[in-house]
């Protein structure tokens, strides 16, 4: 498994944002899709391409075109929606799959509530959207669903990490090297409600509110 940490001014600066409790919801759902738009750039950087010839109206010549079948975006349910728009600005041709997958709050367990995906992935790139990798249960399911269905190259794309979350993810996936996480930070722990601390809260609610 690889890990991709984006070191870039502009991502830390939107990041420092999103994490200020005094963010407002329409602010943090802006600088969301920002920060996606800036990940995504780099968890593509491997995306398969194939050579094709074309004309410019000045002579024949040699360009790149995305190969089929068509990338799979697949972001989880609440929060991973949040990323959804920045993913598909960078990507308009990708197919877009639904998982929903909510953390029970005590136990931290994460349990899949909704399910929109072809049954055959085969051969297929897939980008996970998800704003925090926390106790990494969820984005475990995530991968493990998507790599059983044929999935040929699974990139997570989240703002947050806990490094004991990425351990836990490292442990259960990441013997298949074709899975690769690109986050803004890493952040310094979890706490004992398995928050990420300093982290940003519940993404899911600073989007959407609490339900
Ligand atoms: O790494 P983990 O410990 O599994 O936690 C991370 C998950 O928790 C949050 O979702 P939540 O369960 O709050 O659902 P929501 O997006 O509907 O708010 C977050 O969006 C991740 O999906
Ligand atoms: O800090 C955290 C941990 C899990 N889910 C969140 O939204 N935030
Ligand atoms: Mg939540």
């Amino acid at each position: 498994m690889r890990v991709h940490v984006a070191d870039h001014p502009l991502v830390a600066h939107k990041l420092t944002v999103l994490r200020q409790t005094s963010t407002p919801s329409p602010v943090f759902r802006q600088l969301t899709e920002e920060l996606v738009t800036l990940l995504a750039y780099e968890a593509t950087r491997e995306i398969a391409v194939e050579r094709v010839e074309i004309d410019t109206p000045v002579a024949r010549t040699l360009g790149t075109h995305l190969t089929h079948p068509r990338p799979m975006v697949v972001p989880i349910l609440r929060a991973g929606l949040g990323m959804l728009e920045g993913m598909t600005r960078l990507l308009p041709t990708a197919e877009v799959g639904f998982l929903g997958l909510q953390r029970n709050e005590e136990t931290l367990e994460a349990i899949t509530y909704a399910n929109r995906l072809p049954d055959d992935l085969a051969g297929r790139q897939c980008y996970v959207l998800d704003p925090m990798l926390a106790t990494g249960g969820t984005l475990v399911a995530a991968i493990q669903y998507l790599i059983e269905r044929g999935a040929r190259h699974v990139t997570c794309i989240t703002l947050l990490c806990a490094p004991e979350g990425l351990a836990t993810v490292e442990a259960a996936v990441g013997h298949h090297a074709d899975v690769t996480i690109v986050t803004a930070a890493v952040d310094e722990r979890l706490n004992d409600k398995g928050y990420i601390v300093p982290g940003l809260g519940d993404a899911g609610d600073r989007l959407y509110g609490v339900v």
